[in-house]
């Protein structure tokens, strides 16, 4: 488990042979177990088998270089790519054993998604946006329900007043929060964030990690958010670094200095933290 409080760690624990890393053993809303992802008959190494629990309540950042696998680690954890190696389990459930329609069904229902391009639907309303996984879902758009777990939605990130405009209508940073509301309507278990504020300016961006923020500390969400940003990475309790497919460091409530530093550290090719 992660630890709320102690000492910053740059060390992190390998697998013995396999240069994968875990941030701690155990279960909770997110669990990979030497998760690897090849490439080409396994000629590529986008990911070498990687160990990374997540417990509930908790925001974590993921960051690497270029090419270092963070959107593998992120597609193969969301169930959005199927590793070539290792288990994932989200909320205890091992999502390889699953056939695509109840994978499909997981990542509506317990996976939440936030992406740098927000993907809203611009034939339909903001509320109606947000409440899309629950419609997709099954839920009947008619009964009230639906729309009340919508409009709570967006009344928390700040948008309650904006239901019925299109998307269009709103301003880059105000469309990523609706993309937020969209991701927790139906309380996952996870959101996976990538590069959630890549688009946004400093200010905007500040806002969409502060309601990231409260989704975790007021509402017990936990995020995995993939970033290159040290300034986002300090909203988080945690954050992992990936170097050529493998997880090298790792720092505990960090600050942007220290992301900085460790950063500098990778690009100039060091690899062990
Ligand atoms: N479909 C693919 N076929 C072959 N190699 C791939 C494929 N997808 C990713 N890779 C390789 O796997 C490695 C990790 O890629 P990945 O996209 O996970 O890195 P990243 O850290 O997310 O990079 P960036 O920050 O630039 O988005 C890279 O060397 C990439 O070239």
């Amino acid at each position: 488990m992660f630890r709320r409080r102690g000492p910053a760690r740059l060390a992190t624990t390998g697998r013995a042979g396999s240069g994968g890393s875990a941030l701690a053993p155990g279960g909770g809303a997110l669990a990979l177990d030497g998760v690897g992802r090849t490439y080409r008959g396994g000629a590529v190494v986008a990911l070498h088998p990687t160990d990374l629990a997540v417990p509930r309540g908790r925001f974590v950042a993921v960051m690497g270089p270029s090419g270092s696998g963070k959107s593998t680690l992120l597609q193969c954890a969301a169930g959005l790519d199927r590793p070539t190696s290792g288990s994932v389990r989200v909320e205890g459930v091992e999502i390889g054993s699953l056939k695509e329609a109840a994978l499909t069904r997981l990542r509506r229902e317990r996976i939440g998604f936030v992406f740098q391009a927000h993907n809203l639907v611009p034939s339909l309303s903001v509320a109606e946006n947000v409440a899309l996984p629950l419609m997709l879902g099954g839920a009947d758009g008619t009964d009230g329900a639906t729309a009340r777990r919508a409009a709570v939605a967006l009344a928390s990130v700040g948008l309650g007043d904006r239901a019925d405009d299109r998307p269009t209508e709103l301003s880059g940073g105000q469309q990523q929060r609706v993309a937020i509301a969209r991701a927790l309507v139906t309380d996952p278990a996870v959101v996976f964030a990538d590069e959630p504020t890549g688009a946004l300016d400093p200010a905007t961006a500040h806002d969409v990690l502060a309601l990231l923020r409260q989704a975790v500390d007021q509402d017990g969400h936990t995020v995995v958010m993939v970033t290159h940003d040290p300034a986002a990475a300090a909203w988080c309790d945690e954050a992992v670094f990936l170097a050529q497919g493998r997880v090298v460091a790792a720092l505990h409530r960090p600050d942007a200095e220290r992301v900085h530093a460790v950063m500098r550290r990778l690009g100039r090719g060091a690899v062990a933290a």
